[in-house]
């Protein structure tokens, strides 16, 4: 646990980047301070390792003050991780990983063995480590800089916006196997961010800090988004917070359809689109239309074909489909199921089994029930009226794959 006791910061020209801000950050959990810009995110973070002293307050690791600890000392025990990583550009990739256990005693050979294992627990191949860092993408430098802090085994790790100059494909993979490297490593991680998606993500915890260094709240980000404390984080959050808080419903019991399918390359059969409880006619942007969902060979889905004019006999190519949305899989929110019913040209949204093949569909009408249902759960939950099956209100991935 790291405790923050009013801690305040005035730097000496006189900006108050922290005021008085008492936070009890959990062991073995991320916490994600978020804010906008100069909101003292950062001078909050830096003075956990004492790279900043405060002006006043106390900062505790496990019940000790952090002052007492030596500064070197304190930060063995704390890996760091900064936009664009940071790295050494004379140093090959093993070496910017091995540094700090070399400088630690660790032998050469033994340091690059364990960074070469490091290397492809952050997902990149052992071949990697020869090169240099500009002989690498922005994304593979950020995966680097993770496994150099995680090369000494901290059992704390500061990370400033590690993801944040990369492009948004890139940032959402990385966050991703970060979610799954944590759920194996179980580190104390405050992790500085100024993107609400990102800190909602990923946190345990959420501090939403104000322009002043002020904390304006400090919850779970299900309640950060369900119940912002002021108009400050109602609006920081943002208009469609009640959309995003879906993430954090299970959609465990949505009725599933047959759907009728096709697979790629076959003929289309005369009855083709026309039976089956997901055929009825739908209309999208006008006319009404008969969607036919396509599958591989392997029941993958991989689009839908308006059947409207093709005539029977049709041989079913990539070209004729139109992409679905987002795909609902097994543990999926209801934001992504909803998502994946909204997103679906047919309005169906397709539930995938953990192999990727279909499984039936769903509606945005029987979605909307489920979500109504998990509300009138939630609220009895709170007032303790009613107990939710265990899981039933975790946090669940949010994104989707295209078929
Ligand atoms: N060394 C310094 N001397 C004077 N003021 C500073 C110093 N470092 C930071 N500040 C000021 O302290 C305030 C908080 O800065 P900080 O970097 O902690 O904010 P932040 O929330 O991390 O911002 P960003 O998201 O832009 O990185 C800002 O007004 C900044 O200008």
């Amino acid at each position: 646990m790291i405790s923050f006791r009013s801690v305040s910061k005035v730097f000496p020209d006189g900006t108050a980047a922290v005021q008085d801000l008492t936070v009890e950050i959990p062991t073995g959990r991320i916490t994600v301070f978020v804010g906008p810009s100069g909101c003292g995110k950062t001078t909050s973070l830096r003075m956990i390792n004492r790279m900043i002293e405060p002006t006043a307050g106390t900062i505790e690791i496990d019940g000790r003050d952090t002052r007492s600890i030596d500064a070197p000392t304190l930060r063995r025990g704390i890996g760091y991780v900064i936009q664009n990583a940071g790295l050494f550009p004379h140093r090959t990739v093993l070496d910017n990983v091995a540094t700090v256990p070399v400088l630690q005693g660790t032998s050469r050979r033994e340091a690059r063995a364990a960074a070469s294992e490091l290397l492809e627990r952050v997902g990149l191949p052992a071949a990697m480590g020869k090169r240099y860092p500009a002989q690498l993408s922005g994304g593979q430098q950020q995966r680097v800089g993770v496994a150099r802090a995680l090369a000494a085994d901290p059992p704390v790790m500061l990370m400033d916006e590690p993801f944040s100059a990369v492009d948004p494909v890139v940032r959402g993979q990385l966050q991703d196997e970060f979610i799954r490297l944590q759920s194996e490593l179980g580190k104390t991680i405050v992790f500085v961010t100024h993107d609400i998606d990102e800190a909602v993500k990923l946190g345990d915890k959420i501090a939403v800090f104000a322009v002043g260094g002020r904390l304006a709240q400090y919850a779970s980000p299900d309640d950060v988004l369900r119940r912002p404390s002021d108009d400050f984080v109602a609006d920081f959050v943002g208009r469609d917070r009640g959309y995003r808080a879906l993430s954090f419903l299970d959609s465990p019991d949505l009725p599933l359809h047959d759907e009728p399918t096709a697979t790629l390359g076959s003929a289309l059969t005369a009855d083709a689109g026309s039976t089956g409880e997901g055929a009825e006619e739908t209309r999208t942007d006008g006319p009404a239309t008969r969607w036919l969902l396509v599958l591989d060979g392997e029941r993958r889905p991989r689009g839908w074909l308006d059947t409207t004019n093709l005539a029977p006999g049709t041989t079913v190519t990539d070209q004729q489909l139109v992409l679905g949305g987002a795909l609902a899989g097994p543990g999926s929110s209801l934001r992504t199921a909803l998502d994946a019913a909204l997103s679906s040209p047919s309005g169906r949204g397709v539930a995938v089994d953990a192999d990727g093949r279909v499984v039936g569909t769903v509606r945005a009408t029987e979605v909307l029930t489920a979500i109504e249902s998990a509300r009138v759960r939630s609220a009895a939950e709170r007032t303790g009226a009613h107990r939710l099956p265990a899981g039933a209100l975790t946090k669940s991935g949010t994104g989707g794959d295209q078929p």
